[in-house]
């Protein structure tokens, strides 16, 4: 489903050292992650999921302004205004093509399959996977995730048996996590039974789970005070200081640990979503593999599969917020903006790398400086975005022609993500 990769790419390095590959002259895209294996190059994945109108959507005379067209287009229609003469309050109609889109009758499952499975063979590479939801509120971006952490049954299992259908077919049906994990767990035991011969490999999954509310990062698996960010830059890792960390040993263990902190996850009824995420939700699942190489060393190589339910987008004429949820709606939308000016400015220093412009009328310039410490969202995505990690971006919609301004918006933030490329690197050493 995911768009090929003409020949042709072109690579630039960004501040920080970031390798980016840029866009080819002919604004050909580089591949999907089907194209993406092993350390080569690669851009972040940018996808779009448009959910359907719910029933009392329908009953309320809501009708959809967007449609999937050939796979990985969106077409969305600004409905003129009736009885308008006046060129600018006609019907508007625009294309956006991304790696893959999906429209409302897309399974749990299609959606996985085209976005992060194919990466989940370099987590066990030892790269890292992040994988975000965004969007405006009541989108549909706990729904894709599948965060609010329904089962994975047997088929997650480390030490199952590797089948267990009716536990295959409940991830299948719950969304990202769920069905990232049941691959991980499965792919950890495929390992282990293949290297626990002569190099006696060992391996280990570790989970942890934050929010980050009102510019304030807390731990959901042990609730505390206030956790800060500190960033290693001789290793090229971002940490949060005292998170708590869980050893696991299936897909059911973790979603055990999700649900347990989505019960301390700030969620509130909202004039756009009876249950609105108030928060980012970041679950971080840590691979690690030990072995002894061939001279009797220990090596460890670690990895981490980021999974980001960000909170939703929103406007606060729409959502009819105040007080406490107009200022949160206020703290969401700054981190959000602090992200979307991140992408921008990853995207001009793409384009301008590329000689492609971005504003720079020709010649190739410095690259600007990345504003990450604007937010604590973005101090934390700080090394999933600048390279050395696979990237996949799930851009929801919610169709009704009454929220076209958001989903526009969410289009247009999507479209300009398209432009930043990492390239992911075998994880340091730990
Ligand atoms: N693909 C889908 N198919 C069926 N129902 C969906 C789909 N996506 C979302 N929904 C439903 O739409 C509603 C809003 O979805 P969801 O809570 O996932 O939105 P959200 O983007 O996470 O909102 P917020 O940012 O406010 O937390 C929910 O009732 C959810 O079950």
């Amino acid at each position: 489903m995911a768009a090929r990769r003409p020949a042709g790419k072109r690579r630039a390095t960004l501040a920080g050292g970031a390798e980016l590959l840029s866009q080819g002259s002919d604004g050909s895209q580089d591949g999907g992650p089907s194209a993406g294996s092993g350390s080569g190059a690669s851009h972040m994945i940018v996808a779009v999921r448009i959910r359907p109108l719910s029933k009392e959507e329908l009953a309320a005379g809501k009708r959809s302004c967007c449609e999937v067209i050939n796979g990985n287009t969106v077409v969305i229609t600004k409905a003129a205004a009736s009885g308008v003469y006046l060129q600018s309050q006609q019907a508007k109609v625009n294309e956006y093509a991304f790696d893959c889109a999906f429209g409302p009758d897309a399974t749990q499952s299609q959606v996985y399959e085209a976005t992060a499975k194919p990466y989940i063979e370099d987590l066990l590479s030892g790269i890292n996977v992040t994988v975000f939801a965004y969007g405006a509120t009541g989108a549909g971006k706990t729904h894709t995730m599948g965060s609010s952490g329904t089962t994975c049954g047997s088929g997650g299992s480390s030490s199952g048996s590797g089948g267990g259908g009716g536990g295959d077919e409940a991830a299948a049906a719950s969304g990202i996590m769920p069905q990232s994990l049941v691959d991980v767990f499965r792919g950890v035991e495929a390992r282990r039974r293949a290297g626990s011969g002569a190099r006696a490999e060992t391996w280990s999954v570790r989970v942890s789970y934050l929010e980050v509310y009102n510019e304030q990062i807390l731990d959901l698996l042990e609730p505390g005070g206030c956790l800060q960010v500190c960033e290693d830059k001789a290793r090229g890792v971002v940490k949060v200081a005292g998170l708590a960390e869980r050893r696991v040993a299936s897909c059911d263990e973790v979603l055990r640990l999700l649900r347990a902190g989505n019960a301390n996850r700030k969620t509130e009824a909202t004039g756009a979503n009876a249950v609105s995420s108030r928060s980012h939700a970041v679950l971080q699942v840590s691979v690690t593999r030990a072995h002894h190489d061939d001279c009797g060393n220990d090596v460890v190589r670690e990895s981490k599969l980021s999974l980001i339910d960000l909170a939703g987008s929103e406007r606060a004429s729409a959502t009819n917020n105040t007080g406490a949820l107009l200022r949160q709606g206020a703290s969401i939308n700054k981190s959000l903006l602090s992200l979307a000016n991140c992408i921008n400015t990853l995207a001009q220093n793409a384009a301008r790398a590329s000689g492609g412009g971005g504003g720079s009328g020709g010649a190739a310039r410095a690259p600007a400086n990345v504003k990450y410490r604007d937010s604590k969202l973005t101090r934390l995505l700080k090394t999933s975005l600048e390279g050395r990690c696979r990237v996949v971006m799930i851009a929801n919609l919610n169709p009704s022609h009454h929220t076209y301004d958001d989903s526009h918006n969410t289009l247009h933030y999507a479209n300009r993500a398209k432009d930043i490329k990492v390239r992911a690197a075998l994880s340091a050493l730990s």
